[in-house]
């Protein structure tokens, strides 16, 4: 739920530098989603910009840095998996869910932490917001939950997805191209900005790879020695040369031409989370794309939240009125509410509907408890609702700082 006194992140605030980013760090199992998240991590701290740590893998059994939300804090993966009897992917996927159902307080707390606090003027707003996803990214992107969770962000602050690709297992054309059309679809199901990272340069130069995205004919070049060299494998061709799969060829030849358009939305950088390379580049991706999602994304998305909003106090209203409705008997003329039954204090039959009994007194005195139970309701309803996010934030999530 978006806090009234939350900034509604517009396109004009985007001059503002404090603005908070979220960076939500997608990649295939291995790539060095975790070991990036910690370079970043330090990297800010370094900076004296400390960011809002969410670790939103249920399975990690270790993570070399702190997170201010955990799901493992508030869910159990392990106990999912044995309740459910659900094997590794089925227990994240309804770990996610689980955790899905609190987005909206989630959602409170990091817009608490990224506002000024008058309560404490020293406390610095919070400008970053990373999160680390489960290795399994479909499970994660195509899962509603995901979804969810994605997009509920999105409403609230710029969102960048940094997809970590490990460079040295993506340097035969065809990893590429597997790579990419798997960054591709991320990109068109999150509808979100997006950063490739790639990953372990200690260990191989990414020149090749911002060769291939810029370089159409450096593709095809690559692609005809991996054909020569009969790196696809296969039984085609078989002319003596080396040919490889023709079939395999000729798809990855196609397949670059589509992508050519998809690498103009993209940004790339080249990094080494074990060494600290290449992360003041990714920054700068990061304040890129963060520009380009309040142009280009934000529209949209704001719409999307006023609906979602509109909804919400539509739900809340229907609510209140079944709520106000189960609580008023119907009967002759003229409803009795649970008022009548409080001011009698005799119990359901002692109530009495005939109007005729009633005078103008005490037609005031049944409009007054009706109004006054109505009121009490409501603000019964948004005093829950305060009490909720408190202890959940007490009792589910670990707080740090
Ligand atoms: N050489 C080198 N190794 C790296 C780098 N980044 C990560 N690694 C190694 O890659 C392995 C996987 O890294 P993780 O950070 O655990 O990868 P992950 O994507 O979080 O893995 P999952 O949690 O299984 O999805 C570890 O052994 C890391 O030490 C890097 O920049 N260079």
């Amino acid at each position: 739920m978006a806090s009234p006194s939350a900034p509604a992140p517009s396109s004009d605030a985007g001059n503002k530098p404090s603005q908070p980013v979220a960076i939500v760090c997608v990649g295939m199992a291995g790539s060095g989603k975790t070991t990036f998240m910690q370079q970043i991590n330090a990297h800010l701290h370094g900076k004296k910009e400390p960011p809002y740590v969410i670790n939103l893998d249920p399975a990690v059994t270790h993570a070399p840095f702190e997170s201010n939300i955990d799901i493992r804090d508030s869910v159990n993966y392990k106990e999912v998996m044995k309740q459910y009897n659900l094997g590794p992917n089925g227990g994240i996927l309804t770990s996610l869910n689980l955790f899905a159902t609190k987005v909206d307080q989630v959602v409170d707390l990091l817009e608490k932490r990224t506002t000024p606090d008058p309560a404490n003027p020293a406390r610095k707003p919070i400008t970053n917001i990373i999160v680390d996803t489960p290795g399994q990214i479909e499970v994660f992107v195509w899962s509603a939950s995901g979804t969810i969770l994605l997009e509920s962000l999105a409403s609230s602050f710029p969102t960048v997805i940094a997809y970590i690709i490990d460079t040295p297992r993506t340097s035969s054309t065809s990893t590429f191209m597997s790579n990419m059309l798997y960054a591709c679809s991320i990109l068109y199901k999150t509808k979100l900005p997006m950063i490739l990272v790639f990953n372990k340069t200690d260990v191989k130069d990414a020149s090749f790879a911002k060769e291939w995205m810029t370089d159409y004919d450096a593709f095809q070049a690559a692609l005809n020695e991996d054909e020569m060299n009969n790196a696809f494998g296969g039984q085609e061709g078989g002319d003596g040369m080396g040919s490889g799969s023709g079939y395999m060829g000729s798809l990855l030849n196609s397949m670059s031409l589509m992508l050519e358009e998809f690498y103009t939305h993209l940004s790339m950088v080249a990094v080494s989370s074990l060494y600290g390379t290449g992360i003041d580049e990714f920054f700068e991706a990061v304040k890129e794309k963060a520009e380009e999602f309040k142009r280009d994304y934000q529209p949209e998305l704001e719409k999307r939240r006023d609906e979602r909003e509109e909804n919400k106090k539509k739900a809340r209203e229907r609510e209140l009125d079944k709520m106000m409705k189960g609580m008023s008997m119907g009967g002759g003329s003229k409803d009795v509410t649970v008022g009548d039954i409080m001011e009698d204090d005799q119990g359901l039959d002692a109530i009495s509907t005939d109007e005729s009994n009633d005078d103008d007194d005490d037609d005031d005195d049944d409009e007054e408890a009706g109004d006054g139970l109505q009121n009490r309701y409501e603000a019964a309803m948004q005093e829950d609702s305060v009490a909720t996010d408190a202890s959940f934030a007490k009792y589910l999530f670990t707080q740090q700082g």
